[in-house]
């Protein structure tokens, strides 16, 4: 990445005040940047609907051959429905997890001075501190702080990351090298489930991109007024997302809000735009977001995983006949970025720019 011609200018700097900053001050209002229009406010507007219903995948059936089937077909159909499912016994340790944990929290309960060394308003800078989506662009702001860092190959990025606290690099470095291998048995796991070969662009996800969104949600005064994050689908093939207490809902085909449960010890598993262009329709990026509370400070840890930068993703050939043509457009990563740094995400999704028009 072409980080170091980045960099942020000293307005936008300026005029920079994170969401921890006025927490911290006690306001007992968000200030009216905050404040969403009344139709795009969590509630009590939109529809709500209890969690029961969430899938949730056993990893550790995948070592039974007689439940092994039942495993992809868990996954079909939670990626069909809502392109979403948490997966338990997934191999990484309790202690990998709370240690990446224990480091988000520890890098925003710094000094602001302390955060500000990574700060940027450029979106291709490989590390950056900020808040909001991309406050100079954000007509309205969302009540969150992030820190995202480019991840992998780890070697190629680690020594740009935060190096306060001083376990920062280790702890994140550790969930990040699991968090990929994770990546890579489930994108086989999707593919099968597809009626691919799970090994399909295996160089490309090895090679892919991997970044970390760090993101720190701190008690708000009027969580009914705003957001955390608005709603979106992220743009890769897969994000593994760690949060420490409820706060994340997804879209389900009713498009109802459903809040995510926190179950200790599980990751939620997300598709992307990339998955959905690859399954060419038949499996969906799901639309999430994240609602803000007045007395937990929320942490969550978003892997995003995308196949390499430039590559450019389509549906699978396999998956394109007479009966269901061709129905996305190739696009990459780049592409992607691009978009981002010219768009403010509420005036449309990224997929929709790449969606051919089936009559
Ligand atoms: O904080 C969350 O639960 C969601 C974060 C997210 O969607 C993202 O970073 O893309
Ligand atoms: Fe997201």
């Amino acid at each position: 990445m072409e980080g170091a011609q980045g960099g942020s200018s000293s307005s936008s700097r300026g005029l920079f005040t994170s969401a921890m900053t006025l927490s911290q001050l006690g306001v007992s209002h968000v200030p009216q940047r905050y404040v969403l229009p009344p139709s795009q406010r969590p509630n009590p507007t939109t529809k709500y609907c209890p969690s029961a219903n969430l899938p949730i995948v056993d990893l550790s059936s995948l070592q039974h051959p007689t439940l092994r089937p039942n495993v992809i077909h868990e996954i079909r159909m939670a990626s069909k429905e809502l392109g979403f499912f948490q997966v338990i016994n997934h191999g990484i340790p309790h202690s990998v997890i709370n240690h990446a944990m224990e480091a988000a929290t520890e890098f925003f309960n710094l000094p602001i001075e302390e955060k500000m060394l990574l700060f940027s308003d450029y979106t291709h800078e490989p590390v950056r501190y900020g808040t909001s989506l991309n406050h100079v662009v954000d007509q309205v702001h969302y009540w969150r702080d992030f820190v995202k860092h480019y991840s992998h190959p780890i070697s190629d990025w680690i020594h740009l990351w935060p190096s306060n606290p001083p376990t920062y690099k280790e702890k994140m470095g550790n969930y990040t090298k699991a968090i990929h291998v994770l990546q890579k048995q489930l994108m086989g796991l999707v593919f099968e489930s597809l009626g691919l070969n799970p090994n399909y662009l295996e160089q490309e996800v090895e090679n892919g991109a991997q970044v970390l969104a760090v993101n720190c949600y701190p008690p708000c005064p009027q969580p009914e007024l705003t957001l955390g994050i608005p709603p979106h689908s992220d743009y890769g093939s897969l994000t593994i997302l760690l949060q420490s207490c409820p706060g994340l809902q997804v879209m389900d085909s009713n498009k109802n809000w459903v809040s995510v449960p926190a179950i200790e010890g599980a990751l939620i598993v997300q598709l992307g735009d990339q998955m959905e262009v690859m399954s060419n329709g038949q499996y969906k990026g799901v639309v999430h977001r994240a609602t803000v509370n007045m007395a937990n400070q929320r942490f969550s840890i978003a892997s995003l995983h995308s196949l390499a930068l430039s590559k450019k993703i389509g549906p699978a050939p396999q998956l394109v006949d007479e009966q269901h043509p061709k129905a996305y457009e190739e696009f990459s990563f780049q592409d992607f970025l691009d978009f981002i740094s010219r768009n403010d995400i509420m005036k449309g999704r990224f997929i929709d720019t790449v969606k051919n028009n089936i009559p």
